[in-house]
């Protein structure tokens, strides 16, 4: 046997399968309280490699959670093509490949939180009751009911179900919503070892942060298309510029802003904030041709980006609906 066999393939080589999930050109229309059909995803294409950490981004209505749905086989695609693990979403859920952690819905207010797991852990034989709830951090909720945990315990429930078939693949439609900083903290811990154990992940959420700093990949989408794929840093990046502020005179932020290195201004309370591809030439016009004070620079936050990308090229009514 040579050395290359001996040697532990590369997760790539030795699962040279097909990938977490495929979206391929997949449409999703309603029909809205009038009755008028409109496209809730638009011809939405994503692949996830096994292994990544994906977050899920988009304003509200922009279609995150009709596609982990169609993801889950919740939800039927009415064109398109949907695949996890080379298989159809059913099932690749079926055989517990996949797991989900769900807004809402899925739990018995009267059980309690032992009891749930309990339930739900005999649907998947060989599951550790203990390890998963201690896992999700709610071994000492084990006696309360469910009715009585706090929105962002009933979260870690959830997440504690969804471990129980010991997925490859974790789907999490924003999974921190009603948790504190400490709770949420906490989670995003738990899934980080999970993910460096191999498993995929993807998490739709409104945390910027969230995205920034436990995500590999950032996909963000917008009625219904992706409309920005990269790493957070990446997305910053080709949003490139800085955002200058500073108290200065109307007239002064007037003739700044037609300047070349400016691309927008607007003004929150006293400040003025600029939009700059160039913040050193701005800040070479600030200091030397007006009476700006109290200058300050700052990297566009993931948001800003977000924003920027979202909303450009929208005329402002269809941005407003
Ligand atoms: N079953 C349904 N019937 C009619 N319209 C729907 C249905 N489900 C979703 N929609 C609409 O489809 C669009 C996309 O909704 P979706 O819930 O996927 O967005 P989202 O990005 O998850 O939003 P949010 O961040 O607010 O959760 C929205 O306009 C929503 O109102």
């Amino acid at each position: 046997m040579t050395e290359t066999q001996l040697r532990p393939a590369p997760r790539e080589v030795r699962s040279p399968e097909a990938p977490a999930a495929v979206l391929s050109t997949v449409v999703k229309r309603f029909r809205n309280a009038k009755g008028e059909e409109f496209t809730a995803v638009d011809g939405l294409d994503l692949r996830i490699r096994r292994g990544e950490v994906v977050a899920f981004l988009g304003p509200n209505g922009a279609g995150k959670t009709t596609t982990i749905d169609m993801l889950l086989g919740l939800t039927r695609a009415d064109s398109g093509h949907v695949e996890l693990f080379g298989q159809a979403p059913q099932q690749a859920v079926r055989a517990g490949r996949v797991a989900a952690v769900l807004q809402s819905g899925g739990l018995l207010p009267d059980l309690t939180v032992e009891a749930t797991v309990r339930m739900l852990g005999s649907l998947h034989p060989g599951a550790d009751i203990e390890h998963v709830m201690a896992r999700a951090g709610i071994t000492p909720l084990r006696h309360r009911r469910v009715a009585e945990c706090s929105g962002g315990e009933q979260q870690r429930l959830r997440f504690a179900v969804a471990l129980l078939s010991d997925p490859d693949f974790l789907v999490l439609d924003e999974p921190t919503a009603g948790m504190d900083v400490v709770a949420r903290r906490e989670f995003w811990a738990t899934v980080r070892e999970d993910a460096e154990r191999g498993m995929t992940v993807m998490f739709a959420t409104h945390y910027m942060e969230e995205a920034d700093q436990f995500a590999d990949r950032v996909v963000m989408i917008d009625r219904g298309r992706v409309v920005a794929d990269g790493s957070a840093s990446s997305i910053r990046a080709a949003m490139t510029g800085r955002t200058v502020s500073a108290l200065i005179s109307p007239r002064d932020a007037q003739a700044v802003a037609a300047s070349a290195a400016v691309r927008s201004c607007v003004v929150r309370g006293e400040r003025h904030y600029f939009d700059s591809t160039d913040s050193d030439a701005l800040l070479r016009v600030l200091v030397t041709q007006t009476s700006a004070t109290e200058i300050e620079v700052a990297p566009r936050s993931l948001e800003e980006a977000f924003m920027a990308i979202t909303h450009q090229g929208r005329d402002p009514q269809e941005a407003s609906r």
